[in-house]
């Protein structure tokens, strides 16, 4: 489930008042671990997420960054102009050691029935944070980037796309069986600009990674993704993750059967009483059909969400039978939560 451990949890806020700096808890190897294991134990999911951040790998690159209670993301020297881009420079991956040791403790802790999944922001979600220094409603900076500097967009992102993918064959090689990339903020884009300022960067990402892992799925996540989810699919990737506004069987529709779909129910259901939940993720299971589903949510669980609504939420999960929800014969395939 995305964003399965964090604030929603009275055992992560407990701990985030004795380690108050969010990076502090997802830079140390001890608190990642036992951070990641916390749904892990109290729901018992069919993966566990490492905790951390798409900004985690931005110091290893030459951008500093912290996150603040109520501004979130903060990135102390934003980069839009030739100038800054002098401080970028190529990964250092031993500085993100606390990432690596963390999938190879998760890997032993939760042996071998549960996966251990690993994810990397997209280059223009990233860039977005680099470009405007924070999180922004408007993206008007890096928009208007694309116009009045477009070569150094180009120069960030694609120096992006080579540390993002190191990263990721990184984490793979570390023991993630499946990373996420999230391209979060893509769906803000006209999709003729996400073809554009997103979509090759991604697709590069796609081909080295397969190169150099092929045995790893790769899903792909935008928000807000009803205009793109043919284009999404042109990536290469494994996994197209569904947004909650679009339909799982037009999504299916539209993607074809070849592919394999993540998600998609509304996190804020799971502030409905449970009998609307159990009906809604039976609902998507059925709307995704018998093969090649990932049952998620369609974005992260939301600050506040009751924990007897994730739990419930995987337990029906867990209860889940084919042959009950189709009228065709049962298959023998597994649900991941
Ligand atoms: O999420 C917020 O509302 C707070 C600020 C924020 C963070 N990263 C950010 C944002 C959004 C923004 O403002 O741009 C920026 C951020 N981090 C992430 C995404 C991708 C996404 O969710 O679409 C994004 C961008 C989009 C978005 O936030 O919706 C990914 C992320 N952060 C994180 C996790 C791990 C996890 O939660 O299990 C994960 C994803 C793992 C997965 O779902 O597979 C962890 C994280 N990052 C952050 C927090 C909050 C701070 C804290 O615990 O003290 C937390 C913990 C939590 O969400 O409760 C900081």
């Amino acid at each position: 489930m995305m964003r399965q451990a964090g604030r929603y949890m009275s055992v992560y806020r407990k701990l985030a008042e004795r380690y108050p700096s969010f990076r502090e808890r997802s830079e140390t190897t001890d608190l990642i671990v036992e951070i990641s294991l916390q749904p892990w134990e109290a729901f018992h999911p069919d993966g566990v997420i490492i905790f951390s951040d798409i900004l985690t790998p931005l110091p290893a690159f030459g951008v500093p960054f912290d996150i603040e209670e109520v501004r979130g993301p903060v990135i102390q020297s934003p980069i839009y102009s030739e100038e800054g881009l002098k401080s970028l420079h190529p990964i250092d991956l031993e500085k993100l050691h606390f990432v690596g040791e963390s999938l190879r403790i998760l890997r032993r802790e939760v042996g071998g029935n549960t996966a251990v999944l690993g994810f990397v922001g997209a280059p223009w979600t990233i860039a977005t944070y680099i470009v405007e220094g924070c999180t922004t409603r408007t993206y008007a900076t890096i928009k208007s980037m694309c116009h009045t500097a477009p070569h150094v967009l180009r120069a960030l992102l694609s120096h992006l796309t080579q540390a993002i993918s190191d990263y990721i064959v990184f984490q793979v090689e570390s023991g993630a069986h499946c990373i996420q990339i999230f391209d979060s903020w893509g769906g803000q884009l006209p999709p003729d600009m996400w073809e554009r300022w997103s979509r090759p960067y991604i697709e590069e990402i796609v081909s080295i990674v397969k190169n150099k892992c092929p045995q790893t799925p790769l899903v792909l996540y935008i928000n807000g993704n009803g205009g793109l989810l043919e284009r999404m699919k042109a990536t290469g990737v494994d996994v197209i993750g569904l947004d909650w506004t679009v339909d799982m069987e037009d999504g299916r529709k539209r993607l074809g059967k070849e592919i394999s779909v993540q998600g998609n129910v509304d996190p804020a259901c799971l502030f409905s009483p449970l009998p609307a939940l159990t009906e809604e993720i039976q609902r998507v299971v059925k709307c995704a059909g018998r093969r090649g589903h990932i049952l998620n949510l369609g974005h992260g669980v939301l600050v506040g969400t009751p924990e007897e609504a994730v739990a419930h939420f995987f337990e029906v999960a867990r209860s889940l039978k084919y042959d009950t929800l189709h009228q065709d014969r049962a298959v023998d395939s597994k649900l991941v939560v």
